[in-house]
């Protein structure tokens, strides 16, 4: 898939493939969480114990906005399936841009679940991941780190819900243009939903955290992700949010 040819980004083939990839760098990245506890001091707002002079929001908060900010100076967010956390804080890009052919509709960028994804990382995935639930002050840089590179990973993954999104309606423009003009949501939701696809993933992701998820030298050790949590992970977060993004993003497609 090459966001310079787009005949290669709407085929859905070609994008469940790297969906597929995608899911390795999200179980790799969960396994490097599982080392920390929760570590719930990196997430509060505006917490005494992790003074930020007059930033408003949490360490994490704080370290992801100036991540981003350098990121974009990187041409990270031209990308077109790169969606920032702060997108009022980000900065031209220092290197000259790639310009992308027009792969989405305009009103994409407008399509951002970043808060909602954020919210569901630290509230329902990280007491699934972290290693035991307390609190480790020595390592809330490495924690905050780690959490960046999950929620980046899982951000990119539920947003890549746009193309698939695109590539559906390309392949039906009548009955979509129809249901979309209708704001039949309901409809819109069961056309792009494929439980087989569904099924498979977890099962795939079942085999996957069994394989990954275990020192493969000594099958004793303790297991950095259970294939159960993983599977609870995708089903009732990751896949729901990567649908309700398909959605979002079909009904501002005429716009
Ligand atoms: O592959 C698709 O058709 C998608 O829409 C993606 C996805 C997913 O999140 O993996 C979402 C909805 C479908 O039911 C199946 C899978």
């Amino acid at each position: 898939m090459d966001f310079t040819k787009p005949e290669t980004v709407f085929k859905l083939e070609n994008i469940r493939n790297e969906l597929v990839k995608m899911e390795d760098s999200i179980i790799f990245q969960f396994i490097e969480r599982s080392h920390f506890p929760t570590n719930g001091n990196v997430y509060i707002e505006n917490n005494a114990k992790l003074p930020l002079g007059d930033f408003d929001g949490s360490f994490l908060d704080w370290a992801l906005m100036h991540l981003e900010v350098t990121e974009s100076q990187l041409r990270r967010f031209e990308s077109p399936d790169e969606t920032p956390f702060f997108p009022d804080r980000i900065l031209d890009s220092i290197l000259p841009s790639i310009n992308f052919p027009q792969i989405l509709a305009p009103s994409a960028e407008n399509v951002n679940y970043n808060n909602k994804i954020k919210g569901v990382y630290i509230k329902e995935i990280v007491p699934l991941i972290s290693k035991y639930d307390g609190d480790d002050a020595n390592n809330y840089g490495s924690v905050a780190m780690t959490d960046i590179q999950c929620l980046q990973s899982l951000s990119r993954r539920i947003h890549f819900g746009k193309f698939v999104a695109e590539a559906k309606f390309r392949s039906d423009e009548e009955l979509y243009t129809k249901l979309i003009k209708e704001k039949d949501i309901d409809s819109i939701m069961e056309h792009i939903t494929n439980s087989a696809v569904e099924e498979k993933i977890l099962q795939r992701l079942t085999t996957k955290a069994e394989v990954y998820g275990v020192d493969p030298t000594n099958k004793e050790s303790q297991r950095k992700i259970t294939p159960e949590y993983l599977v609870k992970i995708y089903k009732e977060f990751v896949i729901p949010l990567t649908k309700e993004v398909e959605v979002e993003y079909l009904l501002r497609r005429l716009d």
